[in-house]
C-alpha cells in the first residue's frame, strides 16, 4: 500500500462511524486478505447533490447544452420525467386523481363502445370515418396538451431516433382500430371482445417465432385454454359472422405487433405515454385516409341520412371523447403504472363482454358460454401469472440491490417500461454478449485494435461481432416486415370484401391491455459490479483479467467514460481549463437509468464518447441477455443510486506516480495528447480531483486491489467470489424457488 493511501485511510478510520459491510484490501506481500475498518457512508456524495445529481456545474449552465434545456423545461434530473405540480401532491391526492381517470377510462370505453353502435343502428355506416375523426382530434388534442400545456416534451430526439418504429407504430395502430371497428358490424361487441382476449396467444406465437423463446407450462397451458374457449364460443353461435370473426382477429394481432413496438417505444427516455400518442396519431390518420378514401367516401357523398344533423354531431362527440379516452391512458399510468393500467384495461374486457350481452341481449348458445367462461378463466389465469412473475421479477431485482430506499427509484424508473419486457429489445440482440463497451483506445495484448473514432467495441473475449444500433435496427425491421409479410395475407382478403362492412364501435386502445402479455417470464440473475479507481490505475487491464479467468461467462464491461457529457460549443474552445475529472461532467442520470435498466435484465444501448472531440458519437452498443457486467471508471463508486445497483465493489488502488506516469504515455499514444497538456491537466485537474472526489470513494468498495492487474491472487479471489455468486444466482433461478418469493 502507498503512504498516501495508508494516511488517507487512517483519516477515514479516525473520522468516521462504522457500517456493516467489511472491506477487504488485498496484499500480495502476504498474499492474505486484510480486514479494513469501513468509513461513513454518503458523506462524499453530498457534493453530487449539491450539483443536481451530477447535472449540476459547467454542464447546465451552458447555452444549447440539451441537458440543460431539459432541465429548464423541468425534467427530473434523476428520473429523468417531467416534473408537473401533481408529482409533489401527497399520495391520496394521486391516488384519488388515478381513481377519477380509471372511471374516466371505463367510462369512455363503455360510452365509446355503445354509442358506436347506436350510430350503426342509425344508418350510418362509416366505421372508418368515425376512427379518422378519432384519431386527428386525438392528434390535435395531444398537440394542445404538449405544447400549450407543456404536459410532456416534445420527443424531437426520440422522433428522430425512432421513426421508423413510429411508423410502423401507426401503421398498425390505425390497422387495429379500423379493422376492429369494421368487424363489429357483423359480430357482436361480446364476441369481438372474446376474440381479443385471445391476444396471450398471438405474444405466445410471436415471441416463439420471432426470438424461439421457450415458455413456461403455466402459460402454454393458459393459451390453449383461451384458444379452446374463444373457439367454443364462436361454434354453433347464431350471431358469428365468419368476416367479421376474421376482422377481429387481424386486429388483434396487428394490436399485439402494436403493443411490441409500443412497449419498446415505452423505454426510450424521451417518450411518454402521451408524447407516443402525439407521434403516432398524425401518421395514423394518414394510413386511415386512403382506406376510408376507397371504402367510404362515394357512400358518405351520396347517401344522404334521415336525420342528416344527429350522425355528424355523434361522431364530433366521440371524436373527443376518444381524445379524452386516450389522454386517460396518459394520466392512468402517470398516477399509477403501466402495470396497474393493463390490470384496469383487462378488467374491462371483461366488464365489456358482460355489459354489452346483458344490454344487447346477444344470443349464445350453451356451449358458447362455456366456451366463454373457458376464454376468461384462461385470460385470468394467463394475466395473474405474468403479474405474479412481474412483481417476484422487481422483488427479485431489489433484493439484489441490498438497499431500500432504491426500491422507490426503482419502482419510478419502471413504471412505464417495467412490466414491457418486450420482445423488441430481445429481438435487436445479437450474440455479442462478451462484449467490451469501451470508448478507450486499443489496448495491449488482445485488445482489438480500433480508432478513436469508431464504435466503442473492444472485445476483450473471443467473439469479435461489433455491432451497432443501426445493425439490430435492421435486423428488427426485417423480422417485423416478414411478420406483417404473413399477416397481410388474410388481411388483404378481407379488406377486399366491401360486402361484410357493417359497423359497431369506435375506439378501443388494446396495445396497453397487451403491455401485461409482452411481459415474459423473466429473472435478474445478472451479476453486477463496479470497478473505481484513479485515471491509469489499472482498472480497464483488471477487467481484462477478470474477462480472461471467465471465457464461459457472457460479460460486459461499461466505462463511466462513455457517459460523458458532450462538451459544448463554448466549452470546446476552452477544453483546456475543462475538468473531465470532476463529477459534474459526466451525465449520471444517464448512467444510473443504464445500469438501472441493465440490473433489471432490460436492454440498453450505451453511447460511445470520443476523447478527441469530447463528443458523443452517433453509434451506441447494444447491451442485453448476460451474465456478469463490469460497471467502470473513476467515479463509478461516486453515487448511491449506482453503488446500490452493484453485487460487488472494487477500487483498484495504484499509487500516483505510477499512475502518472502510465497516464503520460496512455494519453499521448492513444489520446492524441502532448507531453505538456498532459502532465497541466494532471496538476490542475486530474490529481486534484482524485484527491477530492475519487479516492474518498474507496471506502465504499467491498474489495480494494492494490497494484491493479499485478495483483493475482486479488483477481483469483474476486473471480471465485464471482463464479460464486452466479452459481448462487443460478441455483436461485430453479423453479421450486419461485414460490418463495
Ligand atoms: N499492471 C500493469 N503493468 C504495466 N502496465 C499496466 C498495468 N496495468 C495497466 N497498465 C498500463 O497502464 C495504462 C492504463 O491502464 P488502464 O487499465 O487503461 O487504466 P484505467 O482503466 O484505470 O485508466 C495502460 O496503458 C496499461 O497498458
Ligand atoms: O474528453 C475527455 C474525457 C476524459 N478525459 C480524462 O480521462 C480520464 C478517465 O479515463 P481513465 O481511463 O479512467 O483514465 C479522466 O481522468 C479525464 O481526465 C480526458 O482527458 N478527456
Amino acid at each position: 500500500m502507498s503512504r498516501d493511501h495508508r494516511d488517507d485511510e487512517q483519516n477515514n478510520d479516525d473520522n468516521n462511524t462504522t457500517t456493516a459491510e467489511t472491506t477487504i484490501v488485498f496484499s500480495e506481500q502476504n498474499n492474505s486478505l486484510l480486514d479494513e475498518d469501513d468509513y461513513d457512508d454518503g458523506k462524499q456524495q453530498v457534493d453530487l447533490e449539491k450539483n443536481g445529481g451530477g447535472g449540476g456545474g459547467k454542464g447546465k449552465k451552458k447555452d444549447g447544452n440539451k441537458e440543460y434545456e431539459r432541465l429548464e423545461n423541468g425534467c427530473d434530473d434523476k428520473t429523468n420525467k417531467f416534473i408537473t405540480k401533481s408529482d409533489e401532491w401527497p399520495p391520496w391526492k394521486r391516488n384519488l386523481a388515478a381513481g377519477i381517470w380509471i372511471v374516466i377510462f371505463v367510462s369512455l370505453n363503455l360510452s365509446l363502445s355503445f354509442a358506436n353502435k347506436y350510430l350503426f343502428t342509425i344508418g350510418f355506416m362509416n366505421p372508418v370515418f368515425v376512427i379518422l375523426t378519432g384519431t386527428f382530434v386525438t392528434f390535435v388534442g395531444s398537440c394542445i396538451c404538449v405544447f400549450g400545456f407543456k404536459m410532456s416534451t416534445f420527443p424531437k430526439a426520440a422522433l428522430k431516433r425512432r421513426w421508423k418504429m413510429i411508423l410502423l407504430c401507426s401503421t398498425f395502430q390505425a390497422l387495429t382500430y379500423v379493422l376492429e371497428n369494421i368487424s363489429i358490424i357483423s359480430i357482436p361487441i361480446s364476441l369481438n371482445q372474446i376474440i381479443k382476449a385471445t391476444a396471450p396467444a398471438f405474444i405466445i406465437f410471436f415471441q416463439i417465432l420471432i426470438e424461439g423463446v421457450r415458455f413456461d407450462a403455466t402459460s402454454i397451458v393458459c393459451t390453449v385454454i383461451i384458444i379452446i374457449g374463444a373457439a367454443l364460443s364462436v361454434v354453433k353461435n347464431p350471431s358469428f359472422d365468419k368476416w367479421g370473426f376474421f376482422y377481429s382477429l387481424a386486429s388483434t394481432i396487428f394490436a399485439v405487433l402494436q403493443s411490441i413496438l409500443i412497449s419498446s417505444l415505452q423505454k426510450d427516455k424521451d417518450l411518454t405515454t402521451l408524447s407516443i400518442v402525439l407521434c403516432t396519431s398524425l401518421p395514423s390518420v394518414f394510413v386511415i385516409i386512403p382506406i376510408w378514401a376507397y371504402k367510404e367516401l362515394p357512400s358518405l357523398i351520396h347517401d344522404p341520412y334521415p336525420d342528416p344533423l344527429k350522425p355528424w354531431l355523434i361522431v364530433g362527440a366521440l371524436a373527443f371523447a376518444a381524445f379524452f379516452y386516450n389522454l386517460s391512458h396518459f394520466y392512468i399510468i402517470k398516477y399509477t403504472s403501466a402495470l396497474y393500467y393493463a390490470i384496469v384495461g383487462n378488467a374491462k374486457i371483461i366488464l365489456l363482454i358482460v355489459i354489452s350481452s346483458v344490454i344487447f341481449h346477444t344470443s349464445y348458445v350453451a356451449i358458447n358460454y362455456v366456451g366463454m367462461g373457458l376464454t376468461l378463466a384462461g385470460f385470468f389465469a394467463y394475466n395473474i401469472i405474468k403479474y405474479r412473475q412481474k412483481v417476484f421479477d422487481s422483488n427479485s431485482t431489489i433484493d439484489h440491490t441490498e438497499a431500500s430506499d432504491c426500491e422507490s427509484n426503482n419502482n419510478n424508473n419502471n413504471n412505464n417500461n417495467g412490466i414491457c419486457l418486450d420482445i423488441l429489445n430481445r429481438l435487436g440482440n445479437n450474440n455479442n454478449n462478451n462484449n467490451y463497451n469501451n470508448n478507450k483506445s486499443p489496448k495491449r495484448k488482445n485488445a482489438t485494435p480500433k480508432s478513436q473514432n469508431q464504435s466503442p467495441l473492444l472485445h476483450s473475449s473471443p467473439l469479435p461481432n461489433q455491432s451497432s444500433i443501426n445493425n439490430n435496427d435492421k435486423f428488427t425491421y426485417f423480422k417485423l416486415i416478414i411478420i406483417i409479410i404473413i399477416i397481410n395475407q388474410p388481411t388483404n382478403q378481407i379488406i377486399s370484401n366491401p360486402s361484410n362492412i357493417q359497423f359497431q364501435r369506435l375506439d378501443n386502445r388494446i396495445y396497453s391491455n397487451l403491455l401485461l402479455y409482452s411481459s415474459s417470464y423473466y429473472y435478474s440473475k445478472m451479476l453486477m459490479i463496479c470497478i473505481a479507481g484513479g485515471t491509469a490505475s489499472g482498472k480497464t487491464t483488471v477487467c481484462e483479467e477478470i474477462i480472461k479467468r471467465l471465457e464461459n461467462k457472457r460479460i460486459s464491461v461499461i466505462c463511466l467514460d462513455s457517459f460523458y457529457r458532450p462538451l459544448t460549443h463554448d466549452e470546446l474552445t476552452t477544453v483546456a481549463s475543462y475538468n473531465f475529472d470532476h463529477p459534474s461532467a459526466f451525465d449520471w442520470d444517464y448512467a444510473t437509468r443504464a445500469i438501472k435498466e441493465l440490473k433489471s435484465g432490460n436492454h440498453f444501448n450505451i453511447p460511445t464518447y470520443c476523447f478527441k472531440t469530447h463528443n458523443r458519437l452517433e453509434e451506441t452498443t447494444p447491451i442485453a441477455d448476460i451474465d456478469v457486467i463490469i460497471f467502470e471508471g473513476i467515479l463509478s463508486l461516486y453515487t448511491q443510486e449506482i453503488r446500490d445497483q452493484m453485487d460487488i465493489k472494487i477500487f483498484v488502488d495504484t499509487d500516483s506516480d505510477t499512475r502518472l506516469s502510465r497516464r503520460v504515455l496512455r494519453d499521448i499514444a492513444e489520446r492524441g495528447r502532448n507531453l505538456e497538456g498532459v502532465l497541466y491537466q494532471y496538476e490542475k485537474f486530474v490529481k486534484p480531483s482524485f484527491d477530492e472526489y475519487i479516492l474518498p470513494t474507496k471506502k465504499y468498495a467491498d474489495v480494494i486491489i492494490p497494484r491493479g492487474a499485478d495483483n493475482v491472487v486479488a483477481i483469483d479471489l474476486i473471480v471465485r467470489h464471482i463464479r460464486s455468486k452466479l452459481q448462487d444466482k443460478d441455483n436461485n433461478m430453479k423453479p421450486n424457488s419461485v414460490g418463495n418469493h
